[in-house]
């Protein structure tokens, strides 16, 4: 029997909340982000998930106060902890600190949406998800799949894309298919693995519809 693999999207930020293509730029957690990764711990807590072995994040600081605030709930604030920026959300490149809807005026509401959540369209001077994942796919081979093959419980806290990313891998989703996932803030993914690497089971604990 394998481990737990358990993923979850940072809270809400000060620029999701003001609409702003954030990527690799450094915002806080708004205090409905915090509410929201403490809710996602709760979550943990209730579904009987509060003995993981380790943790991973980015080098960013809204997914390390969600990892924080998630620990909390768990019980495991000295959780053994690995930061690494191969978890980071993809680099927006000439979009960051941009408003969402001013760029849609500007170059329409399909060009955006394509620099969104395309699979190898990337925003100017930025990382299309597939950029994104030729960070993260061998960082996650090298580093966090074989602790779950290993039977660790192992805990992810990262970014839309970032996990966007590692969802269309594990859940084999098509090009078509990623187009349309998107991760809601705070909602933990439960993942079981095989001993194959593929995927036995997973649990969304939350409502993912909420995100756009
Ligand atoms: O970097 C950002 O702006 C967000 O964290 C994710 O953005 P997206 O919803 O446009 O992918």
């Amino acid at each position: 029997m394998t481990g737990t693999l358990v993923l979850v999207r940072h809270g809400q930020s000060e620029w999701n909340l003001k609409n702003l293509f954030t990527g690799w730029r450094d915002p806080a957690l708004t205090e409905k982000g915090v509410e929201e990764a403490k809710a996602g711990g709760v979550a943990l807590k209730d579904y009987g998930l509060t003995d993981f072995d380790i943790a991973f994040t980015s080098d960013l600081s809204r997914a390390q106060h969600t990892l924080k605030l998630i620990l909390e709930q768990t019980g495991q604030t000295g959780l053994e902890t690995i930061r690494d920026q191969a978890l980071n959300e993809r680099d927006y490149g000439d979009l960051s600190g941009l408003n969402k809807d001013d760029a849609r005026e500007k170059w329409g509401e399909e060009q955006v949406h394509i620099w969104r959540r395309s699979y190898d369209v990337p925003p100017p001077g930025g990382e299309s998800l597939k950029d994104t994942g030729a960070r993260v796919w061998p960082y996650y081979m090298m580093e966090i799949l074989p602790r779950v093959l290993a039977g660790q419980k192992v805990l992810v806290a990262a970014h839309g894309n970032s996990l966007r990313a590692l969802v269309m891998v594990l859940d084999r989703l098509s090009r078509e298919e990623i187009l349309k996932l998107n991760l809601a803030t705070g909602v933990p993914m439960v993942y079981r693995l095989k001993a194959d690497s593929t995927v036995a089971s997973k649990e969304v604990l939350g409502d993912m519809s909420a995100a756009h």
